[in-house]
């Protein structure tokens, strides 16, 4: 299976929100990273086909998904950033209500309906109404919904968003479990999430994709560029002015911060191993959502 975006472009009233875009993804998990505003939502809304491409085109296995149509939509699930929900539905109607447009019969959908509650941790919600359910609960539901069809292409808009830490690591093993031989394409802020399980990066900044590599490689660009160091509160200014800075933690009158330096940076410093939040920051100039 192989899902190629062929330069893709999205505009609105003339602004192009995603520009000249060009990948295939074939089977495994990708990782969909930018800023606010770098084009995520709308990438994959062309890639779950509820938007038109203003230029390019998407095609599977060589045909344009226009053409192939529901045989390409029967393939997908989608969560929204914005998954609609009914508040006063309860989960499992919503879920047989989403199982009903996705064309499934009644028994087929109870059977996974119930597994999905399972997978998702939600069999106690299964008769509560979705008005009463927290952030994570509503985005464990729109993630089960996104399932429903056993999709091929797996097309995930921020589904970590108000997860837990708890929650986020079930998320992550699950969506390991389900890579397998499906297209898995996850967008996020919390770039962490991605370095153990995205076969690939994909970054995105101001609606061109930056880079589409493997985690450990694109790692390699910061070798020898990360470090740790200790300095006086009243430095970070200079610090950041010199150098990106990322995290920074406060002790007194003192401080510790990552930063992103070609050469050792001033003061006592140590290397770093780098992480995909370093990568962010090179990138994108600015520290990524953190996880804690
Ligand atoms: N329906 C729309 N009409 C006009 N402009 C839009 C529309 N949808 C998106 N845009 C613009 O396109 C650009 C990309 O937006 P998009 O939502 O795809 O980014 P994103 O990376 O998903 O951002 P976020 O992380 O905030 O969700 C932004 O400048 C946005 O304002």
């Amino acid at each position: 299976m192989k899902l190629t975006i062929n330069q893709v472009t999205r505009s609105y009233k003339g602004k192009k929100a995603v520009d000249d875009v060009t990948c295939e993804l074939t089977p495994g998990v990708y990782g969909l990273i930018g800023p606010n505003g770098a084009g995520k939502t709308t990438l994959m809304r062309m890639l779950a086909d509820v938007l038109k491409p203003t230029e390019g085109e998407i095609t599977l296995n060589g045909e344009s998904i226009r053409v192939l149509d529901d045989r390409y939509r029967d393939l997908i699930g989608y969560l929204p950033q914005d998954c609609g929900f009914y508040s006063y539905f309860t989960a499992s109607k919503f879920l047989r209500y989403m199982a009903a447009l996705k064309g499934m019969g009644r028994r087929e959908a109870d059977r996974r309906i119930d597994e999905l509650l399972d997978l998702m941790n939600l069999r106690e919600q299964k008769h509560q109404r979705i008005g009463k359910f927290s952030g994570g609960m509503k985005q464990r539901l729109g993630i089960a919904q996104a399932l429903l069809n056993d999709p091929k292409i797996l097309i995930l808009d921020e589904p970590t968003a108000g997860l837990d830490p708890k929650e986020r690591i079930r998320f992550r093993n699950l969506l390991s479990d389900l890579a397998g031989d499906r297209i898995v394409i996850v967008s996020t802020h919390i770039i962490s999430d991605m370095e153990s399980m995205a076969k690939e990066v994909l970054l995105l900044k101001e609606g061109r994709l930056v880079k589409k590599e493997e985690p450990e490689e694109i790692l390699k660009e910061l070798d020898g560029k990360v470090w740790q160091l200790s300095a006086k509160a009243d430095e970070l200014p200079e610090l950041t002015r010199r150098y990106l800075v990322g995290r920074v933690q406060r002790k007194g009158d003192g401080l510790k911060a990552r930063v992103i330096s070609k050469e050792a940076p001033i003061g006592s410093a140590s290397r770093e191993t780098p992480q995909l939040e370093d990568i962010y920051l090179y990138y994108f100039g600015d520290s990524p959502e953190s996880e804690d």
